[in-house]
């Protein structure tokens, strides 16, 4: 054998000897063997003694779209904080695929990990163009120090015109995103993710603040990224949930107190309850 193919070995070896229960999981690589893209298990926050996520636990399939609803101050946007890195529980079990602890990384590197998070309230670079938005993303801080126009090998360009498509912005390409409608905004913001390739996208509220003809808009666009990326939405327009949902995971007070289809947990006495505040 030669030197090469034994170093090989040695390198699956140390690779199956690690976290990955006997499966060759290279470094870097989601390990999706379990059928879980997302786990959180018994996961625990307190802001100042106040129980903020209590016991949750939830997880997610490669290629799912969940919808996540729950009455205000439910813990939804804290979860995805803790997701993200940007929150650290107390304690519990965050694991990004069957091998990645999310509770060992920071929250730059669980985004490079390929988790991309969508904020409630859009954050483009307003004075740039929307292609330069997604050329920006697509290229991170390298792009600021080199010229914007005329890096993008000819794969890269093929993919922003792709996601131009997706997000129905290839007519205002060179417009100034500051100029966009707000639902175009949102758009341009779910194409920065895009363009990145995410492998989780965490959704925070998408159509908040949009005019129906957008919101089905963006329901249609979510309905085209399903099966290619797994997509969890946090959303209280039920109309859109009911539009895009399959599984629903409705959140009361720091834990998941029922999940199903969106007509299954809308007939769920306990939900019914906390909604109505009873
Ligand atoms: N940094 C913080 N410090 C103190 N309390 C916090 C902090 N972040 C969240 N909370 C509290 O934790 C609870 C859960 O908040 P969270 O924003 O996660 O709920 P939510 O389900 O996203 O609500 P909404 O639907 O209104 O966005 C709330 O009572 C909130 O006030």
């Amino acid at each position: 054998m030669s030197p090469d193919l034994l170093e090989q070995g040695g390198e699956r070896l140390r690779a199956a000897s690690g976290p990955g229960y006997g499966r060759v999981v290279l470094p870097g690589q989601l390990d999706l063997a379990h059928g879980r893209i997302l786990y959180l298990e018994d996961v625990h926050v307190s802001f100042d003694g106040f129980r903020a996520i209590n016991g949750l636990s939830i997880d997610i399939s490669p290629g799912e779209l969940r919808c996540i609803i729950g009455p205000n101050g439910a813990g939804k946007t804290t979860m995805m904080d803790i997701i993200t890195g940007k929150t650290r529980p107390d304690r519990g079990t965050v694991f990004f695929g069957g091998t990645i602890d999310l509770l060992r990384h920071s929250e730059a590197q669980i985004a490079q990990l390929g988790i991309g998070r969508k904020f409630q309230r859009p954050t483009v670079f307003e004075a740039l163009s929307v292609y330069e938005n997604l050329e920006l993303a697509l290229q991170g801080s390298r792009a600021l120090s080199a010229s914007l126009w005329g890096v993008l090998s000819g794969e890269q360009r093929d993919r922003l015109a792709e996601v131009l498509m997706l997000i129905r912005l290839q007519d205002q390409m060179t417009r100034a995103a500051g100029l966009l409608s707000h639902g175009q905004k949102q758009w341009l913001e779910i194409g920065m993710l895009l363009v990145q390739d995410p492998k989780l996208l965490l959704l925070d509220e998408p159509v908040a603040g949009m005019t129906d003809q957008e919101t089905e808009r963006t329901a249609e666009l979510i309905l085209t990224l399903k099966g290619r990326h797994s997509i969890v939405v946090v959303e209280h327009d039920m109309g859109f949930v009911d539009r895009i949902a399959e599984k629903v995971t409705v959140l009361a007070e720091g834990s998941v107190l029922a999940e199903g289809s969106l007509a299954q947990v809308q007939a769920d006495e306990r939900v019914i309850e906390v909604y109505l505040g009873r």
